[in-house]
């Protein structure tokens, strides 16, 4: 055992622990060993760093680490050496390629839920999944001790859900989906979760307009009131280990597919959802590269559902270039609000894509009649959702806004075309890739918008597109990305002239 003083870490790497190399040496403890935390009755599980970042006689500990300890800067906390968790033997049987039992599927999910396994071995985790798979059994019991280890809610009448498996950039369709859903009277308690491979997910453009750290009691008066919602999963304990998973996901720009399933059902099971849309987009740059695929994919998503009791449908939607023009938080919430200010000036594809998830919708609900959704849900945007957004966004406790009040970077950069012609590829991977580099998702001002799509006609000179940051380095080392990757071509009409072969 070693008593040490706390130090207070602004750093985000949760089982961090910090202890000086003079103090490792007269202990018995070596740097990457396991610990437990103690402080008086709670217990947290950390690796040990050798730096002299802290003093001898100090532990330097993370601000989350701490707050789950309840401990306080200058403090005394214990440690002591850690077993190892049980359930790496199962994350090494996965490793390994072998099926794994309900029984040990559980006990990862719960010691990962526990803080029981380092940031390491849930890579691990994550890699052997993205590598080997799961089969549907393995799946259902990941959703469903996903779902268990967090709140389970329940509602007195059905509740409506649509959940996209992203990928796609400028993905921003829920924010238009959810209000019309919600103006037609059906209840849609939208879960999110934030980005994991691109520059934005529903949670992160969500949050520039309102709060979506809501608890479920909160959930449950917003929905009471307005019949819908748009919060992040993450905050709310509900289905606790796909935040965590989802966070090693992200730098490793990965979505393993039975995390990928089990992810988007284990919210929705917890969230006590009845009927569920799937948006699975198809392309060359996205999760899921054609139909073939996608109806795999799809006979998946519904088979889990009916395993869990959820009616589920699936949309394959065209995901080849990004849906709409902006792509980056503030960027997307801003043309959302646009598109539902005045419909007729929002980009076709993300009209098109918002009121066809929502006319599905309507018809599982029996609002619309089969075949007649779509023409509803283009009439209630007209007609209602953006007031229904407004009360969304009030309820969460956040205020009304219009979409010019919406702030994006201060730093921006317009790129221009070099040549006359057509815009002949606009690749989905550089401009997620360009927007990110600029700080997007983290610096919800910073993105890309597009001034062209694929099709169109420019002139040498015409915008392609603007790039917005708020840090000025960040915006020369995007610019740079942009320099290198040309995510926009353009060709004239002649492609090559043959004289002979
Ligand atoms: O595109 P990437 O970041 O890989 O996927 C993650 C996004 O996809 C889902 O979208 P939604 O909640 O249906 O809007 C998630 O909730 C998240 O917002
Ligand atoms: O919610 C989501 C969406 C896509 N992929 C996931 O893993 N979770």
């Amino acid at each position: 055992m070693l008593f040490l003083k706390v130090r207070l870490l602004d750093i985000d790497l949760l089982d961090l622990v910090l202890i000086n190399p003079e103090d490792i040496k007269a202990s018995q403890y070596f740097p990457g060993d396991r610990v437990v935390l103690i402080y008086k009755n709670k217990e947290e599980i950390g690796t040990i760093y050798s730096s002299t970042l802290v003093n001898r006689g100090e532990i330097g500990i993370t601000k989350e680490l701490a707050k789950s300890l309840k401990v306080k800067e200058g403090e005394l906390i214990t440690i002591k050496h850690a077993d190892k968790p049980r359930s790496l033997a199962y994350i090494k049987k996965k490793m390994d390629k072998n099926k794994l039992s309900k029984e040990e599927i559980f006990l990862i999910v719960d010691e990962m839920v526990n803080n029981k396994l380092t940031n390491i071995e849930i890579s691990a985790f994550v890699t052997s999944l993205y590598i080997n798979g799961m089969d549907m059994d393995e799946i259902e019991a990941l959703t469903i001790r996903m779902a268990e280890t967090g709140e389970m809610v329940e509602w007195e009448s059905l509740v409506f859900d649509v959940h996209s498996i992203g990928g796609v950039p400028g993905n921003k369709y829920a924010l238009l989906t959810v209000p019309i859903v919600a103006s037609a009277g059906l209840k849609i308690p939208k879960t999110s979760s934030r980005a994991i491979t691109s520059a934005a997910g529903t949670a992160d453009v969500m949050e520039v307009l309102t709060r979506v750290d809501l608890s479920i009691e909160e959930i449950k008066n917003v929905v009471k009131e307005t019949n819908g919602c748009l919060v992040w999963g993450g905050a709310l304990n509900l289905a606790p280990a796909d935040d965590i998973t989802i966070n090693v996901e992200r730098p490793l720009g990965i979505d393993p597919k039975p995390l990928l399933l089990s992810s988007v059902m284990a919210k929705k099971l917890a969230m006590g959802v009845s009927k569920l849309l799937i948006d699975i987009p198809i392309g060359r740059e996205v999760k899921v590269k054609d139909e073939k695929e996608g109806n795999k994919l799809a006979r998946e998503f519904i088979e889990l559902g009916e395993r869990l009791n959820i009616t589920t449908e699936c949309a394959l939607t065209y995901g080849n270039q990004p849906i709409g023009r902006a792509i980056g938080p503030a960027l997307e919430a801003k043309e959302a609000l646009e598109t539902l200010e005045d419909p007729y000036k929002g980009a076709n594809s993300l009209v098109d894509k918002a009121t066809h998830l929502a006319g599905i919708l309507l018809e599982m609900g029996g609002i619309a009649p089969a075949g007649e959704g779509k023409e509803v849900a283009e009439e209630l945007l007209f007609r209602k959702a953006h007031d229904k957004f407004m009360d969304i966004i009030v309820a969460q406790g956040g205020k009304e806004v219009r979409s010019e009040e919406i702030e994006v970077g201060k730093y921006f950069i317009d790129i221009v075309s070099p040549k006359d012609g057509y815009v002949i590829e606009l690749s989905n991977n550089k401009i997620t890739k360009i927007a990110k580099e600029a700080g997007a998702p983290n610096d919800k001002k910073a993105g890309v918008y597009l001034n062209v799509k694929v099709g169109d006609k420019v002139e040498k000179g015409d915008l392609l597109f603007t790039i917005y940051s708020s840090s000025e380095d960040r915006l020369k080392n995007a610019i740079k990305l942009a320099r290198t990757l040309y995510p926009i071509k353009v060709e004239g009409i002649l492609i090559k002239r043959i004289v002979r072969f």
